[in-house]
């Protein structure tokens, strides 16, 4: 497993400064940008500014004291523009913003989540079986164990080979189907556990698959060259009613029955759900559901069923296991260290962000993408991050001549010391590994940095291509070293993201657990699959749409497609 990085769109001290009354102490409707420590923050940063990140650099102290370790993982964020005084100013703006007792509602099972009056226990999921953590007064921990000893033993029947397919064979191939939360978080574990050692072995001769979008081309890729007799289904969706989910779980129990017979649904077709109504409804069997609870968010939901079955089946529940030790353990460091110290409290700081899967971009964009406070207050400031990164060096070949000399794109940098997979050639210079290393030393530098004009006279670059601004540095980046990529540390990776996330919500002063935006887009989507209905089955002419939609619907209306409405058709690849 290589590294990350990641972008986003602004930086914490670019709010917009012409703020309302300064407040000593928040009124609960009160935003944290009318608070003497943000327009504090707010002024130091400016002085910052004029400071290049090549001369803080220079302070050996100063890169010393920004740093933080646990267990093993290392985070260096010298590389911000930002001294020991920012960090203090930073720690103060929390303390106004009561980060601490936030965070601590949070693990104690408050409706955190305002909208939609909910608890926000994810943190629950992962918990040791003597823990106690209440939601509306009731524990939550044994329920929690209760589904998890449920996958345990089903996840042993089904890899045993003793759960066989409606013709007797076993099965070997699991397509999970889900979309959002219930696909990208379990789709990142999933990359990260295939190529290490001990996960691929318990893997061997298995395949996971995932079908999100509602594409037939991905119905098709995600069947291709599976067999039905010795394929199982798990549907994955919160709600049970996700219009993209529901649409490819039909079209796979289509796949299943047209094959095998309407019974074999029994034996091929499992779901996860919070809606165990919904899921009988639709033919599966309700002793091969797994439930899961409204007080765990659709997108930090893999450490429940969602990402916990799938992954069970492919790799075997005790791996899976040391991957919720491993998230378990970064919730206990996060609760429990002061925040000079705290991984996932300070990294919200650096306003980078990572995509090191793109399930931290839908984290991230979906829970803090915000306009308003958790008081409905119109924020006069920008919330919420643009994510985007990629493995390795590859983002290297793509934008970071943006990242470099365009905009001013804080970074994560996210490296392993021991590969998964290590490779050495006899009389290359190093091993493959510490090759891809080299770049994730170099480049946070290189950023830093950038070229004085004295180093580009000395490349003898034209005279008229040379300012100060031609390779001007000074962009921030941090740093994040884990000891190696296994089942523990990638739960630990995908736990400091989680709580980093929630930091940037509780100081930004807005609620990261609700998704009203996402809402209007479906029920757009649904107006057009009226009308595509009924201008293909009666005829209907488009209407109700402003004109430049109507075109659109109505080009794509008259050519004719090559599946007719009244016959069921299936991917040919
Ligand atoms: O699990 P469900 O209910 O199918 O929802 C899928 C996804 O849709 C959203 O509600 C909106 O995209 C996400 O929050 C969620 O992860």
């Amino acid at each position: 497993m290589g590294w990350w990085t990641c972008g986003c769109g602004s930086e914490l001290h670019s709010a917009n400064p012409s703020q309302p009354t300064v407040v000593a102490v928040m009124a609960s409707s009160a935003l944290i940008c009318d608070t003497e420590q943000w327009k504090g923050l707010q002024a130091h940063v400016g002085a910052i500014q004029k400071t290049h990140l090549r001369d803080l650099m220079d302070d050996a102290e100063r890169c010393k004291a920004m740093t933080a370790e646990y267990e093993g993982i290392f985070l260096d964020y010298s590389r911000q523009r930002a001294t020991g005084e920012t960090m203090e100013k930073l720690f103060k703006l929390a303390e106004a913003a009561k980060l601490k007792e936030k965070i601590e509602k949070m693990f104690s099972g408050d409706k955190i989540n305002s909208t939609e009056n909910r608890s926000v226990l994810h943190v629950a999921l992962r918990a040791p079986r003597d823990e106690v953590i209440k939601s509306d007064g009731v524990n939550v921990v044994p329920e929690v164990w209760g589904v998890k000893d449920k996958i345990k033993q089903f996840s042993e029947t089904f890899r045993s080979g003793s759960w066989v397919g409606a013709t007797g064979k076993a099965l070997t191939n699991v397509v999970s189907v889900g979309i959002g939360g219930s696909f990208l978080g379990p789709l990142f574990v999933h990359a990260a556990l295939q190529t290490d050692p001990e996960a691929a072995e318990s893997a061997k001769g298995r395949q996971l698959r995932f079908l999100a979008n509602v594409d037939p081309v991905d119905v098709a890729r995600s069947i291709k060259d599976l067999d039905p007799e010795t394929t199982l289904v798990v549907v994955v969706s919160k709600t049970f009613t996700t219009a993209e989910t529901m649409l490819n779980a039909r079209t796979l129990k289509e796949w299943i029955v047209s094959s095998l017979g309407p019974d074999a649904v029994a034996k091929h077709m499992i779901a996860v759900s919070t809606n165990l109504e919904l899921v009988e409804k639709f033919g599966i069997d309700p002793k091969n559901a797994f439930a899961f609870w409204d007080w765990v968010g659709g997108r930090y939901s893999v450490c429940s069923a969602v990402g916990v079955l799938p992954l069970s089946l492919q790799y075997g529940f005790p791996i899976v296991q040391k991957f919720l030790e491993g998230a378990a353990s970064i919730d206990k460091h996060f609760r429990s260290s002061s925040f000079e110290k705290n991984i996932p409290a300070i990294l919200p700081y650096s306003q980078a962000l990572e995509k090191f899967a793109p399930h931290i971009q839908q984290l991230s964009m979906e829970s803090n993408g915000k306009g308003v406070s958790i008081d409905g207050v119109q924020l006069s400031f920008e919330t919420g991050e643009i994510d985007f990164g990629e493995p390795g060096t590859n983002g290297q070949h793509s934008f970071y001549q943006l990242i470099h000399q365009g905009r001013v794109i804080p970074c994560d940098f996210i490296g392993v010391v021991k590969s998964q997979q290590p490779v050495y050639l006899k009389g290359e210079i190093v091993s493959n590994h510490d090759e891809l290393m080299s770049n994730f030393f170099a480049q946070p530098d290189a950023l830093a940095y950038g070229k004085t004009p004295e180093q580009l006279h000395s490349e003898k670059v034209p005279e008229h291509l040379i300012s100060h601004k031609t390779f001007q540095g000074n962009r921030p980046s941090l740093s994040l070293l884990l000891p190696s990529l296994s089942a523990y540390e990638i739960g630990q990776l995908l736990s400091i993201y989680e709580h980093r996330i929630a930091v940037q919500g509780f100081l930004w002063g807005i609620n990261s657990f609700d998704q009203w935006g996402v809402e209007l887009g479906k029920s757009l989507a649904s107006q057009v699959r009226k009308s595509l209905h009924a201008s293909r089955m009666e005829g209907k002419p488009v209407q109700g749409f402003n004109s430049s939609t109507a075109s659109l619907l109505t080009r794509y209306l008259a050519v004719e497609q090559s599946t007719p409405y009244n016959t069921t058709t299936m991917p040919k690849v």
